[in-house]
C-alpha cells in the first residue's frame, strides 16, 4: 500500500509515519494546495481544508490512502483556540475524517491571529525560535512541553487508521444527517 500525505510539514509526517511505517510500502510527503485559507477560522474550515489536501495527495502521487492534516482556530465563548483536523481518503472515494486536540490561545497570542497574522508566524514571534509549526507546536508550547504536535497528529492519525481499518472490515454505513 501506497500513502501520500498532503504536506512536507516535519511534524506533520512524522505522526503519520509512526501510524503507517509497518504497514505500507511507501509513505510519500507532497505539497498540495489546502483549498482553504493559510489560517483557517473555524472547524468547518479546518476539517474541509484537511479533506481537500488528502484528495490533493492521492490523486496527485497516485497513491492507495491520501492523508491530510489541518491545523486551525475557533472562537468559543469570547477565547480563541487551536483546533486541528485530520482526513484519510482512498481511491474508492472513502472518506474518514477525525478531530484532534482543542487548547485556548494566551491573549497576546489570539490577538495577533484576530489581527490577520498566521499562527505559525506569531508562534515564531512569541518564542523567538524558528519554524515552531514543524517542531513542537503551539500545543507544545503552551503544554510546556507535554504534548507536541507529533504526539498530537499521531492521536488523529490513529483515529483514522482505526476507523478506516473498522470500515474496511464491516463495510459499517457512515451517518450522514438530512440537511435543513
Ligand atoms: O506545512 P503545512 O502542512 O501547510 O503546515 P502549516 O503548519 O503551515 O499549516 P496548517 O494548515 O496546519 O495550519 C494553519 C496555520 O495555523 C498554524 N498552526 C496551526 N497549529 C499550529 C501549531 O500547533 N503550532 C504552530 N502553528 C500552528 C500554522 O502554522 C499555519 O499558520
Amino acid at each position: 500500500m501506497m500513502i501520500a500525505i498532503g504536506t512536507k510539514n516535519r511534524a506533520k509526517v512524522a505522526a503519520v509515519e509512526a501510524v503507517f511505517a509497518d504497514e505500507c510500502d511507501q509513505i510519500v510527503p507532497i505539497a498540495v494546495d489546502s483549498g482553504v485559507a493559510a489560517q483557517p477560522f473555524s472547524d468547518e474550515e479546518t476539517r474541509m481544508g484537511a479533506i481537500y489536501r488528502a484528495k490533493q495527495a492521492c490523486a496527485k502521487a497516485q497513491a492507495d490512502v491520501g492523508i491530510g492534516l489541518e491545523g486551525g482556530v475557533v472562537e468559543i465563548d469570547g477565547a480563541l483556540w487551536v483546533c486541528n483536523w485530520g482526513a484519510l481518503v482512498d481511491r474508492n472515494g472513502t472518506v474518514i475524517c477525525a478531530g484532534g486536540a482543542r487548547f485556548p490561545l494566551p491573549c497576546e497570542v489570539a490577538e495577533e491571529v484576530l489581527n490577520g497574522k498566521e499562527l505559525g508566524e506569531v508562534m515564531d514571534e512569541y518564542t523567538g525560535k524558528r519554524n515552531i509549526r514543524q517542531k513542537e507546536g503551539a500545543v507544545g508550547v503552551f503544554t510546556n512541553g507535554y504534548v507536541s504536535r507529533t504526539d498530537m497528529f499521531f492521536h488523529i492519525v490513529k483515529l483514522l487508521a482505526g476507523q478506516y481499518e473498522f470500515f474496511v472490515k464491516t463495510n459499517a454505513s457512515r451517518c450522514q444527517l438530512p440537511t435543513t
